[in-house]
């Protein structure tokens, strides 16, 4: 790059920041933060999840092979990662759109999807169910966790990934125009490894520059939230507009939980629809169900944290979409919901998590 085209990319990234400013992005560009509705801030539309594919148990196999249907949808729901197919969700694109429009009637507005490098991102894609469908799309920047990085990705320095995450969303990712709303999932193992302390390292970075969100895939591990928000506090991250995901699989306690909230972060329960006896990524963890995860957010407003609260479905298994008897993208409009209302939360209480809440973190700084 010569001297001159130098200072031409250095303007254009400055006046892309600068137009960002009190807007939201999307895949089709900025829109004003009152125009989000309903929000679901963690889901994905498009992916694919072998790198976390868990071998069936022993006698299991033939159930692993077999092709999706009535008969299997059980052991598919308590089995989701030892069934291939069932991890590409890239596969059903036409699906997703009808979801999508279902999500719409129901009430819906925005989905951030959260596909990063590693596991498939396709901007392409996202933008065509944007246009098809009408509801706001916001993509990820960044990476997922250690075992998708490429040898390229480890070799990098902190201010390699963080150049490349500023332009994901300053200018476009994989080689589009397509730009990304917010940082991550940033995927991340327990413990930590050098590879993703320096992504994490690289999104703090990106985030003070460009004053966005962000948002964690934590380890399967108690500690592991607070360890990532120790990282992300190190580089000069912004905690506060920082969302910390699956919650509901990672933090049991409530002690401990109240410890963590106090850091700051937003507090995300994303896994709504999952319950499984045996969760695979980690057996000594009991899945809640939705019942108990209305009952930790009950806690958590009673607590002071309404303001921090987010909630989502994160479906990333095919089995989750009401084409193969799940529970779609809108279960929380529909179902959840009247459950929280139900149980002592209050309208005004249900519109911050799903419209204030992710509003705010959306809206760059
Ligand atoms: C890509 C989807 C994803 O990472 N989901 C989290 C699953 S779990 O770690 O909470 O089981």
């Amino acid at each position: 790059m010569t001297e001159s085209e130098g200072e031409t990319k250095f303007s254009a990234s400055i006046a892309a920041m600068l137009s960002l400013t009190g807007k939201v992005l999307t895949v089709l560009g900025p829109v004003e933060p009152e125009q989000l509705g309903r929000t679901m801030t963690h889901e994905h539309l498009t992916l694919t999840f072998e790198c976390c594919y868990c071998p069936p148990a022993t006698g299991e196999e033939a159930a692993a092979l077999a092709p999706i249907e009535l008969k299997n949808l059980h052991w598919l729901q308590q089995n989701p990662y030892s069934h291939h197919e069932n991890l590409l969700l890239c596969q059903e694109t036409n699906a997703v759109r009808d979801e999508l429009l279902r999500y719409r009637k129901a009430g819906g507005g925005t989905i951030v999807e959260n596909t990063t490098t590693g596991i498939s991102r396709d901007l392409p894609v996202l933008q065509q169910l944007a246009k098809d469908t009408g509801v706001h799309i916001v993509a990820g920047a960044g990476y997922y966790v250690d075992v998708t990085h490429s040898d390229e990705t480890k070799k990098m320095m902190v201010e390699e990934l963080t150049d490349i995450i500023i332009n994901e969303v300053l200018h476009g990712a994989d080689g589009t125009d397509i730009r990304c709303g917010v940082i991550g999932e940033i995927g991340t193992s327990w413990p930590i490894t050098e590879s993703e302390k320096k992504v994490l390292r690289a999104a703090a970075h990106a985030q003070t520059q460009l004053g966005c969100p962000v948002i964690i895939h934590p380890g399967r591990n108690p500690a592991a939230p607070g360890e990532v928000v120790r990282v992300l506090q190190e580089a000069g991250g912004d905690i506060s507009k920082t969302v910390m995901s699956h919650l509901d699989r990672t933090i049991l306690d409530r002690g401990e939980l109240l410890e963590f909230a106090k850091l700051g972060s937003y507090l995300e329960y994303d896994l709504f629809g999952t319950e499984v006896l045996n969760y695979a990524f980690n057996l000594v963890v009991d899945m809640p169900s939705d019942s108990q995860r209305v009952q930790t957010l009950a806690f958590l407003i009673k607590e002071g944290y309404e303001d921090r609260m987010l909630i989502s479905h994160d479906i990333h298994t095919k089995n989750r979409l009401t084409k193969y008897g799940g529970h779609g993208y809108s279960h929380i409009l529909r179902n959840i919901v009247p459950k929280m209302l139900s149980r002592g939360i209050s309208q005004n209480q249900v519109d911050k998590i799903l419209i204030d809440n992710p509003k705010n973190w959306l809206t760059f700084k």
